[in-house]
């Protein structure tokens, strides 16, 4: 890197002063502003996250009574924390134990080998990303991560609509050469099959939990989002004031299932209405289970998408992977708040009035958080005033 662009990167990352949480606000970079507490609803209210048995879920035979207990937990998750752990959840934990052994391997590759499948060659946003490339929290000196992100392939999805699918919605990926990394395409595809067959049930579960017959998404869902993004935190010395490994987001989709190693790391941190950071206990064989923003918009943040973070510190922290797995709707699939969430206690949030696709709220968020991008809007918009981005041509506090 040049001294000049060295020098312009450094200038775009300086604080705009507006992250963080200033009297009970927070302020995202992504130009995103979010009271601690929702405006209705009991979003926020947790000292810890809770631990939910899906046996009643993978049953071949579910015991209605057991369902219906679960299908309550569930919501009762939802509304409150946005997050829970699942447990007796059916993967085979090998095929998530050969998908970390691909982790190290690709990630153990030299710097010049994984820059060959830079994210920044791919219009849609995936393969890889070297620490710092992006810089979510805008207040810090950015994310001590380096990840390797694919998407949904029509043809692995032995549940999907494989050449029906529009072309227009496919995401190319950038595989790493099977000579330098052969676990990592047949490992990853393994793991994305497996979660995917998880959250086509779970979403089931979700849907009675709104109020909604069960098989309310499954026409929605022939051509998921379905995207891995494979994680290596360094451990971190600096404290989380300065530098995160993640900086605080919520995800963009519907619904997020992750698995780390090591499995007891705690370097996820969640954000309650208190303003507290709170850490899943994760068992062994166990995943982390969040709501993204596609489930607030749908339920008019009955359902809580959750603010988060990753950081890697601590006195015994060593490297840690992560595997989150993104599950939305069919790519062009448009989400609108549903009916019996409007209420005259909870009126609709002005920011849904109009349905969006999965698809464009990834790649406008992803845009903001890319700013290094070729498609990033700082690419197209140099006069935009310091401190601001546009979302929708709309100027708001952020870079
Ligand atoms: O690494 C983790 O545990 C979480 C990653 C995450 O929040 C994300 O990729 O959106
Ligand atoms: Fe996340």
């Amino acid at each position: 890197m040049s001294t000049e662009t060295a020098t312009l990167a450094t200038t775009k990352r300086k604080p705009t002063g507006r992250a963080g949480i200033v009297d009970g606000k927070l302020y995202l970079s992504q130009g995103i502003v979010r009271n601690l507490a929702p405006a209705h609803g009991n979003g926020g209210e947790f000292d810890s996250i809770p631990v939910i048995d899906l046996s009643a879920m993978i049953s071949p035979n579910p015991d209605p009574i057991a369902l219906e207990k679960l299908v309550a937990e569930i919501k009762d998750a939802c509304m409150r924390v946005g997050f829970f752990v699942i447990k007796n959840h059916g993967i085979d934990w090998s095929i998530v134990e050969e998908t970390f052994a691909a982790l190290e391997e690709f990630f153990g590759l030299p710097m010049e080998t994984k820059m060959l499948y830079h994210q920044s060659k791919s219009p849609s946003f995936m393969g890889y990303e070297e620490p710092y490339y992006t810089n979510v929290d805008r207040l810090k000196k950015g994310d001590l991560k380096e990840s390797m992100t694919t998407a949904y392939d029509p043809w692995t999805d032995e549940l999907g609509i494989g050449d029906e699918v529009p072309k227009l919605m496919i995401r190319e990926n950038l595989w790493p050469n099977p000579k330098d990394a052969p676990k990592f395409r047949p490992a990853i595809e393994g793991y994305r099959a497996a979660c995917l067959s998880l959250m086509r049930k779970l979403i089931k579960i979700l849907a009675l939990a709104m109020g909604e017959k069960e098989t309310y998404f499954d026409k929605k869902i022939t051509y998921p989002i379905a995207g891995i993004r494979a994680l290596y935190y360094p451990p971190q010395t600096a404290s989380p004031d300065e530098e995160t490994g993640l900086g605080a987001h919520t995800d963009v989709q519907m619904m997020t299932m992750i698995a780390q190693n090591p499995y007891n790391a705690q370097s996820l941190q969640v954000l309650n209405a208190k303003g507290e950071w709170i850490s899943p206990q994760l068992e062994p064989e166990t995943f982390v289970v969040n709501l993204g923003d596609m489930v607030a918009r749908l339920t008019n943040d009955t359902f809580v998408s959750t603010v988060h973070r990753v950081c890697n510190s601590g006195d015994n922290a060593t490297g840690r992977y992560s595997i989150p797995f993104f599950f939305g709707l069919s790519n062009d699939e448009l989400v609108s708040t549903l009916p019996q969430f409007i209420t005259e206690e909870a009126p609709l949030n002005e920011n849904y009035k109009d349905a969006v696709t999965g698809y464009e709220h990834y790649n406008k968020r992803m845009r903001i958080a890319h700013h290094d991008h070729p498609t990033a809007d700082g690419k197209t918009s140099a006069a935009l005033p310091y401190g601001m981005t546009k979302i929708d041509g709309v100027l708001v506090p952020g870079i």
